[in-house]
């Protein structure tokens, strides 16, 4: 057997460099900080079902990414969603109905992830903290102090900022993913018992605390669950907003969605929030991939690309294509 390939993060980035080298007959090893895969595209069961709290659905651009996203439907991981869309400017809430596809993962958004996982080998709840090369090798240790290896070449798949934190190695990689700032959302789930009168599914809100507001069940696989929301904050309110108490930070946006809705608001009989830390890179770019060949160290997430779940596949997949490339 040949010696293995390290991918650290196991989001969309990371799975989609494991499948085109496994593809490639090679052998990789998954290690991920969280119980499973998915980053942020995962899913969190609640007692109020399902809730995407991270991705609300994708979009598609790149030819490449069309294939397999046409892949994924006849999987069965994906189905269109056309959400009767509004926006919010002015302290006005409008229809604002467009032809754009929209994509999600059914029945929840982490189902695509999951798919993409399947049987390949996987650690999770391994917090990768240095990755070292010794007997020209490299090896990885963790938050537990275990250390795993031997491993050919590394992948490293994580936001920018803990990218950059495992890129010692190779200062000049480690500089370009420095140089990357992302920015956090505060993310508040919200369920009622009885279900909002109001025509909204989805919106995007350009002024006050909140980006984005979606309405669970009109998500395809999703008919079923109560009438749950997920509300985003905007990059600025939750940046300014980082350290507050999750229940200060739902009672700020549960009130600023009362206020556009447009209908009466009960009391919500759930409640949930998260923060994303790492979760918008401020700017695009166009580097695809980070890779040194002769060090055998590679990077990718959607922050080498678009900042967008498709951004994230494409990246993966030029990362595993200048690997594949190096090794001729
Ligand atoms: C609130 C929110 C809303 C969004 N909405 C949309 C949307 O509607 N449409 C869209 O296209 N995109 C959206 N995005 C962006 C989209 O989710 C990302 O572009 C995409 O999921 C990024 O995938 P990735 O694999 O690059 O990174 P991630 O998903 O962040 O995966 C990185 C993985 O690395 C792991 N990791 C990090 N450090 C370590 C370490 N030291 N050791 C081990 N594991 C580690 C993490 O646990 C994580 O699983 C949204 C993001 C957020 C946060
Ligand atoms: N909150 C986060 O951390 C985070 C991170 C990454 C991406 N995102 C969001 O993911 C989405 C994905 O982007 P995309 O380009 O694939 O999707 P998209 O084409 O649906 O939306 C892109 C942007 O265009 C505008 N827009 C699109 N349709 C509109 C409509 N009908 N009415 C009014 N404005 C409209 C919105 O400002 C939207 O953010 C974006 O909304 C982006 O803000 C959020």
């Amino acid at each position: 057997m040949s010696t293995p390939i390290a991918i650290i993060g196991a989001g969309v980035a990371g799975l989609s460099a494991a499948h085109a080298l496994h593809a490639a007959g090679l052998d990789i090893q998954l290690f991920d900080k969280s119980r499973g895969s998915g980053g942020r595209m995962a899913s969190k069961r609640s007692e109020a079902g399902v809730l995407d709290l991270g991705a609300q659905y994708f979009t598609v651009r790149d030819r490449r990414f069309a294939e397999v996203v046409a892949q994924w439907r006849q999987q069965g991981w994906v189905a269109q969603w056309s959400p009767n869309l509004y926006h919010f400017n002015r302290g006005q809430l409008s229809h604002s109905p467009d032809e754009q596809e929209r994509w999600v993962g059914t029945p929840r958004m982490s189902a695509i992830t999951r798919g993409l996982l399947g049987e390949l080998p996987a650690h999770f709840t391994r917090r990768i903290t240095e990755i070292f090369r010794s007997d020209r090798h490299w090896h990885l240790q963790d938050a537990e102090g275990e250390t795993h290896g031997p491993f050919s070449r590394v992948l490293i798949a994580a936001p920018a900022p803990q990218a950059a934190a495992l890129l010692g190695a190779a200062p000049k990689l480690a500089a370009a993913a420095a140089s990357v700032q992302m920015e956090p959302t505060w993310a508040v789930a919200l369920a009622f018992d009885t279900p909002l009168d109001t025509r909204v599914e989805g919106c995007f809100v350009q002024e006050g605390p909140l980006d984005w507001l979606a309405r669970t069940r009109s998500k395809p696989g999703r008919e079923d669950q109560p009438d749950t929301w997920v509300l985003h904050g905007s990059s600025a309110w939750s940046k300014q907003h980082l350290g507050l108490p999750k229940e200060d930070v739902i009672e700020l946006l549960h009130g600023a969605f009362a206020e556009l809705i447009g209908c009466a608001v009960p009391a919500p009989r759930f409640t949930l929030a998260h923060r994303w830390l790492y979760a918008r890179p401020t700017q695009g770019h166009q580097w695809g991939a980070l890779a040194d060949g002769d060090l055998g160290i590679y990077a990718c997430g959607d922050w080498c690309l678009s900042g967008r779940v498709e951004g994230a596949w494409l990246s993966g997949q030029e990362a595993a294509r200048r690997l594949l490339e190096h090794l001729g």
